[in-house]
């Protein structure tokens, strides 16, 4: 059983003034270019009635003083509206601030915020000659997601900061519990650390390179790499194509191996990835060799059929067309809270 999703994000530019916020600049006449990234199942909808609603939803917003439009002008009440306003059933992103925002679904509420620290580390039980042996590091990101009735943004980072404190321009292997830091270990060991400190704490994901990272819930650890690629699929009635830089993410769940600290080397899902990403990269997908058709729905589905024997802790695929629009697979039901899309 798996669930398929669609994607659809838009933005909008709008100002705004927030009263009671702990943080005074908030009063003052502000503005922002608000992202809004709604996630549906293709049960419900389809791409185009998808944007056209979400299209209808942001227009009474778009070049607005927000304070003017609704009662509340923060980023849940602002989410929550724009949810409201759709025809189909979302999970809705709302970026309210380049570094923070909510996320909502049918009643549940989030919030988030994007931080990071700088650090150097090494990995010392990979195999002889793995560049991660050698001392590197790296400039992690961090999201913090907690549930919005507890914590805000704010609140998550000051519950954050003297945890950076601790971790930037350090040695990682050298702190208590990170002898292996590991992007697994060191969101498991960010999410025991913050736990205490900020209520509601729901998740935690370390980036740790461009293309790589991992999530911890408390529970079950999830990881992702992505890659690009240059392809052309159908557009339209007459047969022509049209191309985009496509970004596929893989997203592993399960056990850790104990002793690498890992679910699985991200090296080594690029590596059992490959000989499919030379069939995508710089060709038509409506070609692929048992592919349904060029859409990124079915190309996920063909991924997931060659890959997941390969891979069988693979548990969710995305493929995002460009930063607006994509598809998404989810192989197990614990997959569909973690959005990690920027
Ligand atoms: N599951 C994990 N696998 C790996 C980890 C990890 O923490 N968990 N860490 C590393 C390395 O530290 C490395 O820095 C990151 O690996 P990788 O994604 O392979 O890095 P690249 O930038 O080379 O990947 P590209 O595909 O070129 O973007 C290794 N594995």
């Amino acid at each position: 059983m798996h669930a398929s999703l669609i994607l659809a994000g838009t933005g909008f530019e709008a100002a705004r003034q927030l009263a009671g916020q702990t943080d005074p600049r908030l009063a003052r006449m502000h503005g922002h270019s608000f992202r809004v990234l709604a996630r549906a199942d293709t049960t419900h909808t389809d791409m185009p009635t998808l944007e056209a609603a979400l299209g209808d939803a942001i227009a009474p917003l778009d070049y607005t003083l927000l304070n003017d439009c609704v009662f509340d002008a923060g980023d849940l009440s602002i989410a929550r509206g724009i949810a409201e306003r759709l025809p189909m059933p979302v999970t809705l992103m709302l970026r309210g601030a380049p570094d923070r925002g909510v996320v909502v679904d049918n009643g549940t509420a989030l919030a988030w915020l994007d931080t990071g620290f700088e650090a150097a580390h090494h990995l010392p039980h990979v195999p002889a000659g793995h560049k991660c042996g050698r001392l590197h590091g790296h400039g992690f990101g961090v999201r913090l997601v907690a549930d919005a009735q507890a914590a805000d943004a704010s609140a998550i980072e000051r519950a954050w900061l003297p945890l950076r404190a601790r971790l930037h321009h350090r040695y990682l292997n050298d702190i208590e519990g990170l002898a292996n830091p590991t992007s697994e270990v060191l969101a498991a060991w960010l999410f025991g650390q913050l736990a205490p400190a900020l209520p509601g704490l729901k998740w935690v994901e370390v980036r740790e390179t461009h293309t790589a990272g991992s999530q911890f819930d408390g529970k079950v650890f999830r990881i992702w790499k992505e890659q690009r690629f240059e392809s052309a699929t159908p557009f339209g009635e007459n047969g022509q194509y049209t191309g985009h830089s496509y970004l596929i993410r893989l997203m592993l769940s399960g056990d850790l191996d104990r002793t690498m600290g890992w679910l699985l080397d991200f090296g080594d899902v690029k590596d059992r990835f490959k000989p499919l990403y030379r069939q995508l990269d710089h060709n038509p997908l409506d070609k692929l060799a048992g592919v349904r058709d060029g859409h990124s729905a079915s190309v996920a589905e063909w991924v997931h059929a060659h890959l997941s024997p390969l891979v069988p802790e693979l548990s969710r695929i995305d493929i995002m067309e460009n930063d607006d629009r994509g598809a998404s697979l989810t192989f197990r039901h614990d997959m569909h809270w973690p959005l990690v899309q920027r």
